[in-house]
């Protein structure tokens, strides 16, 4: 059921149980061209996702992995194949799942608790105002923004607007977070606090969650799973690796094992070898 032709296999061995939640099956992307021809994006993706999963995706430029998280969000239909959450597939956008983009996609005329009310409000309806706000509150707290709450998206850092981003995805407690190279437009520093923040948060909420990025060694850090993709057009999965650190982990820690260096060049190996058949 797990597809993983890794070396490293052996070295991680997640229980049966904690697949099936997301199950992606022969899934098909391809787009009409002007001249009514079909452009394939991604040809036969099968991959299994637990529900507390961390899986991070990797890929050069323009494979598909964007258009494969849309898929999982339900914002995107797939051509053929199919994408199930709990058995049920997913069709359209739902307050299960929550993405956290790279341009963190905050409203500019609402302060920072207001776009997160905005979403508790849209998702959590019955919830009475006292719950909603405390919701809120505890979301501003865990992303260290209760003396930003009331400034507009513009008064803010990138950093601290992502973090907005993430409180908001948080809030409405979704089992799946879909995160499109969160991390992506930071600075070396504010990126580094910021993956250790999202770690934290996840290894005490535990929720599946599909990280697209382009950074091995934050794939390492963060994800169990890492899915490595073919180029496009028509890209799939190459290789998943499984990554052998238990949570929580310690970067330096981590960085000074063997395991690491192996695991490390052999994922830049493997896009090496595609960038380079694209010169
Ligand atoms: N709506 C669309 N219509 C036609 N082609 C599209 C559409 N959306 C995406 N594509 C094409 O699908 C391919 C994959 O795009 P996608 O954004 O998923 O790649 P990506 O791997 O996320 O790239 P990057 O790493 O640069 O963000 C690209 O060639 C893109 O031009």
């Amino acid at each position: 059921m797990v597809k993983s032709n890794s070396v490293y296999s052996n070295a991680y061995e997640p229980s049966l149980s904690d697949y099936g939640f997301l199950e992606i099956s022969n899934l098909v992307k391809s787009y009409r061209t002007p001249d009514g021809g079909e452009f394939v994006v991604l040809n036969g993706v099968d991959l299994t996702i637990g529900e507390d999963e961390f899986i991070s995706v990797i890929g050069h430029s323009g494979c598909g992995k964007s258009t494969l998280l849309k898929i999982a969000a339900g914002l995107e239909r797939a051509t053929s194949g199919s994408v199930r959450m709990e058995g049920r597939e997913i069709r359209k956008p739902g307050s299960d799942r929550m993405m956290i983009f790279q341009h963190y996609g905050l409203l500019p005329w609402l302060t920072v608790r207001e776009n997160i009310r905005l979403a508790v409000d849209e998702v959590l309806k019955n919830a009475k105002r006292s719950e909603k706000i405390s919701i809120v509150n505890e979301h501003l707290a865990m992303v260290n923004l209760n003396a930003a709450a009331d400034k507009y998206p513009d008064e803010i850092s990138g950093g601290m607007k992502q973090r907005v981003g993430i409180a908001r995805a948080l809030a409405i407690r979704p089992k799946m977070l879909l995160m499109d190279e969160p991390f992506g437009a930071l600075d070396a520093l504010t990126k580094s606090k910021l993956q250790k923040q999202v770690l934290d948060i996840w290894e005490s909420h535990k929720q599946a969650v599909m990280m697209i990025t382009h950074d091995v060694d934050e794939a390492i850090y963060m994800s169990d799973r890492i899915v490595l993709m073919t180029n496009g057009p028509a890209a799939t999965i190459g290789e998943v690796l499984e990554v052998p650190f238990p949570h929580p982990r310690n970067r330096q820690e981590i960085r000074e094992t063997k395991e690491y260096f192996d695991l490390r060049n052999h994922a830049l190996n493997f896009l090496d070898r595609y960038f380079t058949q694209d010169e």
